[in-house]
């Protein structure tokens, strides 16, 4: 069976006047069939930079530097956007207040139709509505929603909806961009419980779910991928990641609370000083050093992938405790920034 999607040493960076700004640097990952697959990381670390790499929405000044896709087992043109007959079959998009951004005078029905249409040139407006109710109803949400504009609707509910519409043609993968970064605990819990219904139905076959929610993590993801300045840091089973971290920024990140407001951006992460690098200007080797207790002069130089693709881990540290050898610091950190 092969991966939904497989990215390797995928590298791209906004063309900016001061230069490239590296969002994504060296990714390598991949999405199994069947699987939610969590990316976190702290704010501006190039979670949405990697989401739209993945849905091949890469627009000016985003610019693939380096590196593959491949989407269902082809080989994707990174120079090209998803080709529309791929839109909402291969691939959906999931963003994070979706219906918020829809004309306020577009009832649910009108949506469904959109989406239908884009694929069924003869679909009925009549039809749309009832296949869309239906689906709602097979999902356990109300069908009258059809019927309803987006202020109609509380904001848990329309997140779910627009879920449902946007899956009304099965696609295969489903990008869910902080899908419910805006929403209240219950209802972010409800938006879980749909996207796994969703994948349990086999109506979408597998999911990349951006947070930086580590808690929601936990409840939504079966693998997680810990992003730092554009590269990732390890990649794992949830338990594993959340109960016993490898790299030290993950565990870091696990022992302290994210924040994704921008102007806390410079927020340090508890017991950790210093703030995530300029990724126009990033520090040489590992990204993470410069605030890594545990480095050395090792890490100036770019840290081994230990692991296999399942599970993974970039760290001269844990590559030595995978070879049985002391992981002690022999150096103070903070040289090489
Ligand atoms: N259009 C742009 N032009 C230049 N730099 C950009 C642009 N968009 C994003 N960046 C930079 O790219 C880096 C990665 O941003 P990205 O939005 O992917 O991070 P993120 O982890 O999704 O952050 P957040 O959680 O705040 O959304 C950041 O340093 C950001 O400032």
């Amino acid at each position: 069976m092969s991966d939904l999607l497989r990215a390797e040493n995928l590298s791209a960076g906004y063309v900016t006047a001061a230069g490239l700004v590296q969002a994504v640097d060296d990714v390598t990952l991949s999405l199994r069939e069947g699987e939610v697959l969590g990316i976190a990381g702290e704010s501006g670390c190039g979670k949405s930079t990697l989401a739209a790499l993945l849905a091949r929405n890469i627009q000016l000044p985003l610019r693939v530097t380096g590196g593959t896709l491949s989407m269902d087992g082809e080989l994707a043109d990174l120079s090209r956007a998803l080709p529309r007959p791929q839109r909402g079959t291969l691939l959906s998009v999931l963003p994070q207040g979706a219906m918020n951004a829809i004309n306020p005078t577009t009832r649910v029905r009108d949506l469904a139709y959109d989406v239908l249409r884009a694929h069924e040139s003869g679909v009925t407006r009549k039809s749309a509505r009832e296949r869309a109710a239906e689906r709602l109803g097979e999902l356990g949400l109300p069908p009258r929603a059809v019927d309803q504009y987006p202020h109609e609707l509380s904001g848990g509910m329309r997140q779910r909806v627009v879920a449902v519409i946007s899956t009304l043609l099965n696609p295969r993968i489903l990008i869910a961009d902080e899908p419910s970064s805006a929403l209240d605990v219950s209802s972010q819990q409800a938006l879980v419980a749909l996207l796994r219904d969703l994948l349990s139905r086999e109506i979408i076959r597998g999911v990349v779910f951006i947070t930086h929610d580590l808690p929601l993590m936990r409840s939504v993801a079966d693998r997680v991928a810990i992003m730092y300045a554009g590269r990732l840091a390890e990649l794992g089973q949830t338990d594993q990641m959340l109960n016993e971290p490898r790299h030290p920024y993950t565990r870091a990140l696990v022992g302290s609370v994210l924040v994704p407001e921008p102007y806390v951006r410079r927020h340090r992460i508890e017991g950790i000083p210093g703030s995530p690098p300029d990724l126009a200007n990033p520090p040489v080797g590992c990204r993470f050093h410069p605030r890594c207790p545990l480095a050395d002069d090792k890490c100036l130089t770019d840290p081994p992938r230990v692991g296999d693709l399942e599970s993974f881990a970039y760290c001269w540290r844990v590559a030595e405790a995978a070879q049985g050898q002391p992981v002690a610091p022999t150096a103070v950190a903070g040289s090489g920034a």
